[in-house]
């Protein structure tokens, strides 16, 4: 294997936001979890990323990862490395990014630039802050999220307070002069000593100057923009890479297990109107700490459901109710107990067989596909800008598809599109 491109995403459903935004600007993807072990079988791909749950683990632990899996692309041919952020930053100001940023770029004295924009899903920015849709980030939905409240919008003082290097901007003024101005602009922040710069970007066309500048260098960071940007680079400069992969057979509705643990405002909606249509039960902290509820409970009630189609367990909760779970019982150890029941109802559910499991939520996710243990996705077609559908790599789980919806992607119909979809 060869790769043209390698990546190092913070969660797997940016991993496979990412996978799906390379396999649609041309790009043979694989996506897996964790460092590949050795000998695994992997199919031929232009570009590799790797899917860590890195976003909100202790810095130190993040760069190892982090490390590991940039020898392991680079042992395979990457010449340059993206680490898939989040498009909204979500990170504190312990890190991840600026510490696993300052990391990867060192062995190879590279100056990253720093791009969380994604058009397509209404993140751009502008003058170093960082919007969503017309919200400023520390106005929009994400000043509540539960793990990573974001209350400033101003990527450079964000990653300033990460970073141990210094950290440039590069203007949309600059950008939008072309290749050549950009390139003369980063020389003479890279003079100037800055370790990063964070950049502007409001369109397609921005982040495709990004990715061609950015392929000077060895390591990006970046959401799916810049993945845009680096795969459209890359396609022009090779002259087509793979295809896409095709669509596969409509399956049997039958046993699509929906598993929802993120409170974003779009998966709330979302869950209102699936709830309309198929089965969906809430589960509630209170109830499992009460021992009212159990797991065993909520399989058997899914098993039932899902011998006809589809079944919901949704434990997402609107910004107030999450606020008064954590303070009577800890951020951490409601999550923590959320997941962790997430993941075993996954597992004993998908050990008598799903034929689909839809998850939203990154963290929520990271939590079932670890139980599982799948080491490895192909990417298929793309159900929502951001979301691919994944075909499960490996005997145990052959027949699996997945689906991990970032909480905030994905449109009011999302859950009923990615169960029907082909
Ligand atoms: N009712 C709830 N109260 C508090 N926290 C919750 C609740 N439901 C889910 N969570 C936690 O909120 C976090 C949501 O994060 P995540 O799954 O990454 O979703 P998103 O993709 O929206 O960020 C998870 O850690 C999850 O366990
Ligand atoms: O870039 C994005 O917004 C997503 O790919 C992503 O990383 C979202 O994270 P979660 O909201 O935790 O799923």
């Amino acid at each position: 294997m060869s790769l043209y491109l390698g990546a190092i995403a913070d969660d797997y459903t940016g991993a496979s936001d990412l996978a799906s935004t390379l396999a649609g600007n041309g790009l043979r993807v694989v996506q897996t979890i964790g460092v590949p072990p050795d000998g695994i079988d992997l199919p031929e791909v232009d570009a590799v990323v790797i899917a860590l749950k890195s976003r909100s683990i202790p810095a130190d632990i993040a760069v190892r990862q982090s490390l590991a899996a940039d020898a392991w692309l680079r042992s395979k041919g990457a010449a340059h490395v993206l680490f898939k952020i989040c498009s909204t930053f979500d990170s504190t100001a312990q890190g991840n990014i600026g510490p696993v940023t300052d990391a990867l770029a060192a062995p190879y004295l590279a100056m990253p630039i720093v791009c969380p924009a994604f058009p397509r899903n209404r993140r751009t920015v502008y003058q170093g802050h960082l919007f969503v849709g017309s919200d400023r980030l520390d106005e929009s939905p994400m000043k509540d999220h539960p793990v990573t409240p974001m209350r400033d919008s101003s990527l450079p003082r964000l990653m300033r307070a990460q970073s141990r290097r210094a950290v440039g901007t590069l203007s949309l003024a600059v950008i939008r002069a072309g290749d050549d101005v950009v390139r003369t602009e980063l020389s003479r922040l890279r003079q100037a000593g800055c370790g990063s710069v964070i950049a502007d970007a409001v369109t397609d066309a921005d982040l495709e100057v990004l990715g061609r500048v950015a392929l000077d260098d060895a390591v990006s960071t970046g959401a799916s923009g810049m993945g845009l940007g680096l795969a459209r680079a890359m396609v022009v400069g090779r002259g087509g890479l793979g295809t896409p992969e095709p669509a596969r057979a409509p399956d049997d509705l039958r046993g699509s297990l929906v598993l929802a643990g993120s409170c974003s405002i779009a998966t709330l909606e979302q869950l209102d109107l699936a709830e309309r249509e198929w089965p969906v039960l809430r589960l509630g902290a209170e109830e499992l700490m009460a021992g009212t509820t159990s797991v065993k409970a909520v399989v058997d009630w899914a098993r039932r459901h899902l011998a006809d189609g589809p079944a919901f367990v949704a434990t997402s909760a609107s910004p107030d109710r999450v606020a008064a779970l954590q303070a009577a019982h800890g951020a951490q150890q409601v999550s923590a107990l959320l997941e962790d029941t997430l993941a075993e109802i996954a597992a004993q559910l998908a050990s008598e067989g799903l034929s689909r499991l839809i998850v939203a939520g990154g963290e929520t996710s990271g939590a079932v596909v670890d139980r599982l243990g799948i080491e490895a996705f192909l990417i298929g077609r793309e159900l929502a800008p951001g979301v691919p559908m994944l075909h499960a790599l490996g005997r145990r789980y052959a027949n699996l598809r997945l689906v991990l919806k970032s909480g905030n992607f994905g449109g009011p119909g999302f859950f009923t599109e990615a169960i029907i979809a082909e």
